[in-house]
């Protein structure tokens, strides 16, 4: 059996409110091999968002993680990095996709610009070849008429578009892992159908481990 991907263990968060402790993640372990989907299914306020925030290391500042919590990604445990060491993990080999895709994207940008940054930061490139980049990426997660989709702005999309250009944003590095949470809340049921069989193809393609968060109803 080859090694997981990503091996949670004993994940325990607890976030400290004026009102008291909100014990939100009480030891959870799952593992994910590459090229393999986990589903994490559960009810709202299970800690499902909370757990792959801690992967994710994006916890809000009230946040503790367990001291005996182990997040292991490629036989490293992501909780003992610096946010300097994160930030080159993340975004480039674990993206993370999230339900409200407006709310990830910035109004006032051009989505084309928004996910040629990405892939500058994480490799310095003229803005043109990142552009081109950016073509392809919007072509591969189809999005009807993406050259022209290049210039647009968040508002002038639908929602099932929008959520296309947080998929392309979170491939353009070419992440081993990929964490969708909820991707699909937030859309009409036939878009949601086409959003999840992008998800399933592309990982194929990418040879990509997917943690999909979804909501038990
Ligand atoms: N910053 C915070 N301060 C206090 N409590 C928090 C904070 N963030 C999350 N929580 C609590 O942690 C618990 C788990 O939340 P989480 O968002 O992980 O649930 P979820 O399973 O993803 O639910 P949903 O499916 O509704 O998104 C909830 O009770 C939530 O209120």
């Amino acid at each position: 059996m080859t090694d997981p991907l990503l091996k949670i263990e004993n994940v325990v968060v607890d976030f400290r409110t004026i009102h008291g402790t909100v014990n939100a993640v009480r030891g959870l372990s799952y593992e994910v091999a590459r090229g393999e989907t986990l589903a994490v299914v559960g009810e709202s306020g299970s800690g499902k968002s909370v757990t792959a925030r801690a992967i994710m290391s994006m916890l809000a500042e009230n946040a503790r993680v367990g001291a005996d919590s182990r997040i292991w990604f490629d036989g490293t445990d992501l909780l003992e990095l610096s946010e300097l060491e994160m930030q080159e993990i993340r975004g480039n080999r674990i993206s993370m996709i999230f339900q409200e895709p407006l709310t990830s994207l910035n109004p006032i940008h051009r989505v084309g610009d928004q996910v040629a940054e990405i892939i500058q930061i994480h490799r310095p490139m003229p803005k043109k070849q990142a552009m081109a980049e950016v073509l392809k990426l919007f072509q591969e997660v189809q999005l009807p008429d993406p050259e022209a989709r290049l210039s647009q702005y968040p508002h002038e999309m639908s929602g099932g578009q929008r959520q296309r250009v947080m998929i392309a944003m979170a491939l353009a590095n070419k992440p081993d892992l990929l964490i969708a949470d909820e991707p699909t809340t937030a859309l009409d049921v036939t878009v949601q159908a086409e959003i999840l069989t992008l998800l399933k193809d592309l990982q194929k393609s990418h040879n990509m481990a997917v943690v999909l968060i979804m909501n038990s109803p």
